[in-house]
Protein backbone atom coordinates (compact mmCIF):
# COMPACT_ATOMS: atom_id res chain seq x y z
CA UNK A 1 0.00 0.00 0.00
CA UNK A 2 1.50 3.38 -0.84
CA UNK A 3 1.20 6.47 1.69
CA UNK A 4 -1.25 8.16 -1.12
CA UNK A 5 -4.03 4.95 -0.77
CA UNK A 6 -7.69 6.14 -0.43
CA UNK A 7 -10.36 4.33 0.96
CA UNK A 8 -13.15 4.33 -1.36
CA UNK A 9 -16.59 2.89 -1.14
CA UNK A 10 -18.32 1.76 -3.22
CA UNK A 11 -22.14 1.92 -4.06
CA UNK A 12 -23.56 -1.31 -6.20
CA UNK A 13 -20.23 -3.34 -4.68
CA UNK A 14 -22.12 -6.34 -5.79
CA UNK A 15 -23.09 -5.91 -9.70
CA UNK A 16 -20.81 -6.08 -12.73
CA UNK A 17 -19.12 -2.17 -12.23
CA UNK A 18 -18.80 -2.68 -8.31
CA UNK A 19 -16.95 -6.17 -8.97
CA UNK A 20 -14.76 -4.65 -11.43
CA UNK A 21 -14.24 -1.47 -9.57
CA UNK A 22 -13.03 -3.01 -5.98
CA UNK A 23 -10.73 -5.07 -8.46
CA UNK A 24 -9.36 -1.68 -9.91
CA UNK A 25 -9.26 -0.15 -6.04
CA UNK A 26 -6.76 -2.82 -5.07
CA UNK A 27 -4.73 -2.76 -8.37
CA UNK A 28 -4.32 1.31 -8.05
CA UNK A 29 -3.14 0.49 -4.50
CA UNK A 30 -5.99 1.66 -2.76
CA UNK A 31 -8.26 0.45 -0.17
CA UNK A 32 -11.75 -0.54 -0.68
CA UNK A 33 -13.41 1.06 2.36
CA UNK A 34 -16.21 -0.97 2.02
CA UNK A 35 -19.48 -1.79 -0.03
CA UNK A 36 -23.43 -1.63 -0.22
CA UNK A 37 -25.86 -2.65 -2.24
CA UNK A 38 -29.75 -2.32 -2.34
CA UNK A 39 -30.53 -1.94 1.38
CA UNK A 40 -27.10 -1.17 2.86
CA UNK A 41 -26.43 1.35 5.33
CA UNK A 42 -24.78 4.33 3.16
CA UNK A 43 -24.56 6.77 6.07
CA UNK A 44 -22.15 4.34 7.76
CA UNK A 45 -20.20 3.77 4.59
CA UNK A 46 -19.88 7.51 4.17
CA UNK A 47 -18.34 7.82 7.26
CA UNK A 48 -15.51 5.27 7.09
CA UNK A 49 -14.58 6.68 2.75
CA UNK A 50 -12.38 9.50 1.82
CA UNK A 51 -14.28 9.18 -1.35
CA UNK A 52 -17.62 7.02 -2.78
CA UNK A 53 -17.77 5.90 -6.01
CA UNK A 54 -22.01 5.22 -7.12
CA UNK A 55 -22.64 2.80 -9.84
CA UNK A 56 -26.11 1.37 -8.66
CA UNK A 57 -29.45 2.59 -9.48
CA UNK A 58 -31.06 6.04 -10.26
CA UNK A 59 -33.14 4.99 -6.98
CA UNK A 60 -30.53 4.92 -4.94
CA UNK A 61 -29.26 8.44 -6.16
CA UNK A 62 -30.93 11.25 -3.97
CA UNK A 63 -30.04 9.06 -0.52
CA UNK A 64 -26.32 8.60 -1.62
CA UNK A 65 -26.07 12.65 -2.30
CA UNK A 66 -27.46 13.37 1.08
CA UNK A 67 -25.17 10.99 3.04
CA UNK A 68 -22.11 11.87 1.04
CA UNK A 69 -23.32 15.57 1.83
CA UNK A 70 -23.86 15.04 5.41
CA UNK A 71 -20.47 13.21 5.78
CA UNK A 72 -18.70 15.59 3.54
CA UNK A 73 -17.39 13.05 1.48
CA UNK A 74 -16.73 13.63 -2.32
CA UNK A 75 -19.36 11.35 -4.55
CA UNK A 76 -18.44 10.20 -8.34
CA UNK A 77 -21.74 8.88 -9.76
CA UNK A 78 -21.01 6.44 -13.29
CA UNK A 79 -25.27 5.33 -12.59
CA UNK A 80 -26.91 6.04 -15.89
CA UNK A 81 -30.59 6.59 -16.70
CA UNK A 82 -30.82 9.65 -14.78
CA UNK A 83 -33.64 12.50 -15.19
CA UNK A 84 -33.31 15.71 -15.22
CA UNK A 85 -34.36 15.87 -11.23
CA UNK A 86 -31.22 13.70 -10.53
CA UNK A 87 -29.33 16.25 -11.97
CA UNK A 88 -30.70 19.10 -10.11
CA UNK A 89 -29.91 17.28 -6.95
CA UNK A 90 -26.43 16.82 -8.23
CA UNK A 91 -26.22 20.73 -8.54
CA UNK A 92 -27.58 20.88 -5.30
CA UNK A 93 -25.16 18.78 -3.51
CA UNK A 94 -21.97 20.06 -5.61
CA UNK A 95 -22.83 23.52 -3.70
CA UNK A 96 -21.17 21.40 -0.62
CA UNK A 97 -19.14 18.49 -1.27
CA UNK A 98 -17.50 17.90 -4.79
CA UNK A 99 -19.18 15.78 -7.19
CA UNK A 100 -18.49 13.79 -10.23
CA UNK A 101 -20.99 12.44 -12.66
CA UNK A 102 -20.25 11.01 -15.99
CA UNK A 103 -22.34 8.50 -18.35
CA UNK A 104 -18.76 7.09 -19.01
CA UNK A 105 -15.45 7.30 -17.43
CA UNK A 106 -13.24 5.40 -19.84
CA UNK A 107 -10.38 7.49 -21.72
CA UNK A 108 -11.44 6.39 -25.30
CA UNK A 109 -15.18 7.78 -24.78
CA UNK A 110 -13.91 10.94 -22.77
CA UNK A 111 -11.95 11.92 -26.04
CA UNK A 112 -14.91 10.46 -28.52
CA UNK A 113 -17.40 13.37 -26.90
CA UNK A 114 -14.83 15.41 -27.64
CA UNK A 115 -14.36 14.85 -31.06
CA UNK A 116 -17.74 14.26 -31.62
CA UNK A 117 -18.61 17.93 -30.77
CA UNK A 118 -15.18 18.68 -33.26
CA UNK A 119 -17.22 17.05 -35.90
CA UNK A 120 -20.66 18.45 -35.13
CA UNK A 121 -19.37 21.91 -35.17
CA UNK A 122 -17.53 21.93 -38.59
CA UNK A 123 -20.42 20.03 -40.22
CA UNK A 124 -23.69 21.69 -40.95
CA UNK A 125 -27.03 21.08 -39.67
CA UNK A 126 -27.37 19.44 -43.18
CA UNK A 127 -25.18 16.47 -42.14
CA UNK A 128 -27.81 14.18 -39.66
CA UNK A 129 -26.52 12.93 -36.50
CA UNK A 130 -27.76 9.50 -35.31
CA UNK A 131 -26.14 7.80 -32.30
CA UNK A 132 -26.15 3.93 -32.30
CA UNK A 133 -25.55 2.01 -29.24
CA UNK A 134 -25.63 -1.88 -28.10
CA UNK A 135 -24.99 -2.76 -24.83
CA UNK A 136 -25.49 -6.31 -23.19
CA UNK A 137 -29.27 -8.10 -22.40
CA UNK A 138 -29.25 -6.94 -18.78
CA UNK A 139 -28.59 -3.00 -19.18
CA UNK A 140 -31.79 -1.96 -17.69
CA UNK A 141 -31.81 1.84 -19.40
CA UNK A 142 -32.11 3.10 -23.19
CA UNK A 143 -30.45 5.25 -24.61
CA UNK A 144 -27.21 4.32 -23.16
CA UNK A 145 -26.03 7.48 -20.74
CA UNK A 146 -22.81 7.71 -22.84
CA UNK A 147 -24.86 7.52 -25.83
CA UNK A 148 -27.13 10.37 -24.42
CA UNK A 149 -23.23 12.05 -23.37
CA UNK A 150 -22.24 12.03 -26.87
CA UNK A 151 -25.68 13.22 -27.81
CA UNK A 152 -24.96 16.55 -25.47
CA UNK A 153 -21.60 17.36 -26.62
CA UNK A 154 -23.18 17.43 -30.78
CA UNK A 155 -26.02 19.70 -29.52
CA UNK A 156 -23.55 22.00 -27.37
CA UNK A 157 -21.87 22.05 -30.80
CA UNK A 158 -25.21 23.18 -32.65
CA UNK A 159 -26.13 25.29 -29.91
CA UNK A 160 -29.60 23.51 -29.54
CA UNK A 161 -31.01 21.93 -26.32
CA UNK A 162 -30.74 18.10 -26.64
CA UNK A 163 -34.13 17.22 -25.55
CA UNK A 164 -35.78 19.78 -27.65
CA UNK A 165 -33.46 17.95 -30.78
CA UNK A 166 -33.75 14.15 -30.02
CA UNK A 167 -35.46 11.82 -31.84
CA UNK A 168 -36.06 8.79 -30.54
CA UNK A 169 -37.59 5.60 -30.47
CA UNK A 170 -38.90 5.84 -33.90
CA UNK A 171 -41.81 3.27 -34.89
CA UNK A 172 -44.34 3.19 -37.43
CA UNK A 173 -45.27 6.45 -39.82
CA UNK A 174 -42.75 8.63 -38.18
CA UNK A 175 -42.94 11.15 -41.04
CA UNK A 176 -39.47 12.10 -42.71
CA UNK A 177 -36.10 12.92 -40.38
CA UNK A 178 -36.57 16.12 -38.99
CA UNK A 179 -33.57 18.69 -39.91
CA UNK A 180 -30.95 19.49 -37.03
CA UNK A 181 -32.63 17.21 -34.92
CA UNK A 182 -30.08 14.21 -33.15
CA UNK A 183 -31.37 10.53 -33.90
CA UNK A 184 -30.45 7.51 -30.96
CA UNK A 185 -31.36 3.77 -31.41
CA UNK A 186 -30.36 0.79 -28.68
CA UNK A 187 -29.71 -2.21 -29.54
CA UNK A 188 -30.26 -4.66 -26.81
CA UNK A 189 -28.00 -8.41 -26.33
CA UNK A 190 -25.63 -10.94 -25.41
CA UNK A 191 -22.80 -9.69 -23.28
CA UNK A 192 -21.66 -6.55 -24.92
CA UNK A 193 -19.58 -4.37 -22.42
CA UNK A 194 -20.53 -1.25 -24.70
CA UNK A 195 -20.49 0.31 -27.99
CA UNK A 196 -21.25 3.62 -29.48
CA UNK A 197 -20.89 4.94 -32.78
CA UNK A 198 -21.86 8.65 -33.68
CA UNK A 199 -23.10 9.04 -37.32
CA UNK A 200 -22.64 12.46 -39.39
CA UNK A 201 -24.81 11.52 -42.43
CA UNK A 202 -24.31 14.26 -45.48
CA UNK A 203 -24.73 14.14 -48.93
CA UNK A 204 -22.91 11.36 -50.62
CA UNK A 205 -20.52 10.64 -47.97
CA UNK A 206 -20.67 9.47 -44.46
CA UNK A 207 -18.45 10.31 -41.43
CA UNK A 208 -18.47 7.38 -38.44
CA UNK A 209 -16.64 8.19 -34.98
CA UNK A 210 -16.82 4.41 -32.90
CA UNK A 211 -15.88 3.18 -29.50
CA UNK A 212 -15.84 -0.44 -28.76
CA UNK A 213 -15.52 -1.10 -24.93
CA UNK A 214 -13.84 -5.14 -24.97
CA UNK A 215 -14.25 -5.47 -21.11
CA UNK A 216 -15.38 -3.35 -17.69
CA UNK A 217 -12.18 -2.26 -16.82
CA UNK A 218 -11.83 0.47 -18.65
CA UNK A 219 -14.80 1.76 -17.21
CA UNK A 220 -13.51 0.52 -13.48
CA UNK A 221 -9.89 2.21 -14.26
CA UNK A 222 -11.58 5.50 -15.23
CA UNK A 223 -14.05 5.95 -11.81
CA UNK A 224 -10.77 5.00 -9.58
CA UNK A 225 -9.10 7.72 -11.66
CA UNK A 226 -11.86 9.99 -11.10
CA UNK A 227 -11.75 9.37 -7.38
CA UNK A 228 -8.37 10.11 -7.16
CA UNK A 229 -8.72 13.09 -8.61
CA UNK A 230 -12.40 14.43 -6.76
CA UNK A 231 -10.76 13.91 -3.21
CA UNK A 232 -9.28 17.03 -2.06
CA UNK A 233 -11.26 19.15 -4.93
CA UNK A 234 -13.23 22.28 -4.01
CA UNK A 235 -17.14 21.67 -3.97
CA UNK A 236 -18.39 21.86 -7.53
CA UNK A 237 -19.69 19.90 -10.31
CA UNK A 238 -17.05 18.10 -12.45
CA UNK A 239 -16.83 15.43 -15.40
CA UNK A 240 -14.43 13.39 -17.04
CA UNK A 241 -12.57 15.58 -19.36
CA UNK A 242 -11.73 17.72 -16.37
CA UNK A 243 -9.59 14.36 -15.03
CA UNK A 244 -7.97 13.39 -18.02
CA UNK A 245 -7.06 17.03 -18.95
CA UNK A 246 -8.82 16.15 -21.99
N1 LIG B 1 -20.41 5.62 -16.13
C1 LIG B 1 -19.86 4.51 -16.62
O1 LIG B 1 -18.73 4.51 -17.13
C2 LIG B 1 -20.62 3.25 -16.52
C3 LIG B 1 -21.85 3.25 -15.96
N2 LIG B 1 -22.53 2.09 -15.79
C4 LIG B 1 -23.79 2.19 -15.09
O2 LIG B 1 -23.61 1.73 -13.74
C5 LIG B 1 -24.81 1.20 -13.27
C6 LIG B 1 -24.60 -0.20 -12.74
O3 LIG B 1 -24.27 -1.05 -13.80
P1 LIG B 1 -24.00 -2.59 -13.54
O4 LIG B 1 -22.94 -2.77 -12.51
O5 LIG B 1 -23.84 -3.21 -14.88
O6 LIG B 1 -25.41 -3.05 -12.94
P2 LIG B 1 -25.71 -4.25 -11.93
O7 LIG B 1 -27.20 -4.45 -11.99
O8 LIG B 1 -24.80 -5.39 -12.19
O9 LIG B 1 -25.33 -3.65 -10.51
C7 LIG B 1 -26.06 -2.69 -9.85
C8 LIG B 1 -25.80 -2.86 -8.37
O10 LIG B 1 -26.42 -1.76 -7.69
C9 LIG B 1 -27.13 -2.29 -6.61
N3 LIG B 1 -28.24 -1.44 -6.20
C10 LIG B 1 -29.50 -1.37 -6.74
N4 LIG B 1 -30.25 -0.49 -6.06
C11 LIG B 1 -29.44 0.00 -5.08
C12 LIG B 1 -29.64 0.93 -4.05
N5 LIG B 1 -30.84 1.53 -3.85
N6 LIG B 1 -28.61 1.21 -3.21
C13 LIG B 1 -27.40 0.60 -3.37
N7 LIG B 1 -27.16 -0.32 -4.33
C14 LIG B 1 -28.17 -0.60 -5.18
C15 LIG B 1 -27.61 -3.64 -7.03
O11 LIG B 1 -27.86 -4.39 -5.86
P3 LIG B 1 -29.09 -5.41 -5.75
O12 LIG B 1 -28.67 -6.58 -6.56
O13 LIG B 1 -29.20 -5.64 -4.28
O14 LIG B 1 -30.29 -4.71 -6.36
C16 LIG B 1 -26.41 -4.16 -7.82
O15 LIG B 1 -25.48 -4.79 -7.00
C17 LIG B 1 -25.81 1.27 -14.42
O16 LIG B 1 -26.59 2.46 -14.30
C18 LIG B 1 -24.91 1.35 -15.64
O17 LIG B 1 -25.49 1.92 -16.75
C19 LIG B 1 -22.02 0.90 -16.18
C20 LIG B 1 -20.79 0.83 -16.77
C21 LIG B 1 -19.97 2.01 -16.99
O1 LIG C 1 -24.76 -0.47 -18.40
C1 LIG C 1 -23.62 -0.61 -18.92
O2 LIG C 1 -23.08 -1.71 -19.02
C2 LIG C 1 -22.94 0.60 -19.39
N1 LIG C 1 -23.47 1.74 -19.11
C3 LIG C 1 -22.95 3.02 -19.43
C4 LIG C 1 -23.91 3.76 -20.32
O3 LIG C 1 -25.13 3.70 -20.07
O4 LIG C 1 -23.46 4.42 -21.24
C5 LIG C 1 -21.53 2.99 -19.91
C6 LIG C 1 -21.14 1.78 -20.69
O5 LIG C 1 -21.55 1.93 -22.02
C7 LIG C 1 -21.64 0.48 -20.08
Amino acid sequence: MTSSATRIGIIGSAGRMGQAIAAAVVQAGHMVAGGIDKDGDVTALAAQSEVLVDFSSPAALEGNLDAAAAAGVPVVIGTTGLEERHHFLIDHAAETIPVLQTGNTSLGVTLLAHLVQEAAARLGEDWDIEIVETHHRMKVDAPSGTALLLGEAAAKARGVDLAEASERGRDGMTGRRGTGTIGFAALRGGTVAGDHSVLFLGANERLTLSHLAEDRTIFAKGAVRACEWLVGQTPGRYTMPEVLGL
